[in-house]
Formats: C-alpha cells, structure tokens, sequence
C-alpha cells in the first residue's frame, strides 16, 4: 500500500500538518512517503503510483493556490488517477474571505482526475495546536486505515 504525503507550506504551518498525518499514519502500521513540492519536485504523473495521496496546500491571494502549486495543477490535467483515492488538507486563515481556497480547488481537481475522496478536506486554522494536533494525526491514521479497508475489500 503505498500513501504520498505532497505539500507546500510557505510558512511552515501546511508542513507541520504533513508531518502530524504521517506521524497518524505511522500510527495504523503503514508508512508515508513525504515530498514538499517545491524543494523536491513532484510530477503530477507520478501520483498515478500511489494507492493513496495526501495533498497539502496553504492558501494565497484572494483563495488562490499558491505559485509554487501552478505547474503541478496544470499538469494535473494530463492525468488520470482513477484506481487511486486522495484527500486534501491545509493551513488556512479566516481573517481572509475565501477561507482554504486553495483546498477546495485541489479537492475539485483531484475528482476530475478520477481520484475517489476518500474523507472530507482537513482545514486548520493557521498552526495546528494542542487537540487539533491529534486531530491531524487521526486524519492520518483514519486515511490510511479506510485505505487499507478498501484494499483488503477490493482484494476479496
Ligand atoms: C497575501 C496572503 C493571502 C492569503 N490569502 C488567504 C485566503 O484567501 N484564504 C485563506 O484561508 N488564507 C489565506 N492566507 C493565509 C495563509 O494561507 C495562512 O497564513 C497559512 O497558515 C499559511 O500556511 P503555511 O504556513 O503552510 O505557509 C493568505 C496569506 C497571505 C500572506
């Protein structure tokens, strides 16, 4: 079973959000494979090996994706990810109006991809603290258990 942990995080809070879902992946026996996008690079047509796929994006402009997310998105067109399931999460800030725009554009272009969501998107108020750090860990462990389930449903 393989889960991608893909994000940008101009800040460090979408990071920190990365870091606390594979620790919950962890958690339920399974492993992560983590990428920030802009350091590392990441094609979209490399999602098409993943069984799962956990992408992360804080929010910029006025509800827009990031700069740095411009390219990837883009490419996402080209691909087709039917056979694979996703979420997506994010650090967002409800002084702006649009509130985690940028997650609800990747989670629209994730099912266009045929991606199937596998649990609703994870929005986080700026730096996840105290009960909402657990609360991003179970978002990973309940990700990669439901996973896991399907697999093993899939399989019978
Ligand atoms: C210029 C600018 C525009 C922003 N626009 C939005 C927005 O429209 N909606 C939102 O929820 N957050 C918005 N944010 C807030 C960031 O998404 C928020 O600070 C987030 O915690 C950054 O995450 P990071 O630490 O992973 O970079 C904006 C921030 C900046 C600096």
């Amino acid at each position: 079973m393989k889960i991608l942990v893909a994000y940008v995080s101009m800040s460090g809070s979408t990071e920190e959000i990365s870091e606390l879902i594979v620790e919950g992946i962890e958690a339920a026996g399974h492993s992560a494979e983590r990428i920030h996008i802009e350091e590392e690079g990441l094609e979209a047509k490399a999602l098409a090996a993943y069984d799962g796929i956990l992408i992360g994006s804080y929010t910029y402009g006025n509800g827009d994706l990031p700069y740095e997310m411009d390219d990837f998105y883009d490419d996402l067109n080209d691909v087709e990810l039917a056979h694979t399931t996703f979420a997506v999460f994010g650090s967002c800030d409800s002084a702006y109006e649009i509130y985690g725009g940028a997650v609800d554009t990747l989670e629209k272009k994730l099912i266009d991809c045929g991606s199937v969501q596998l649990q609703s998107s994870l929005k986080v108020e700026l730096a996840p603290m105290g009960e909402e750090m657990e609360a991003c860990r179970q978002y990973g462990r309940q990700f990669a258990e439901r996973l896991h389930e399907t697999k093993t449903t899939q399989q019978k």
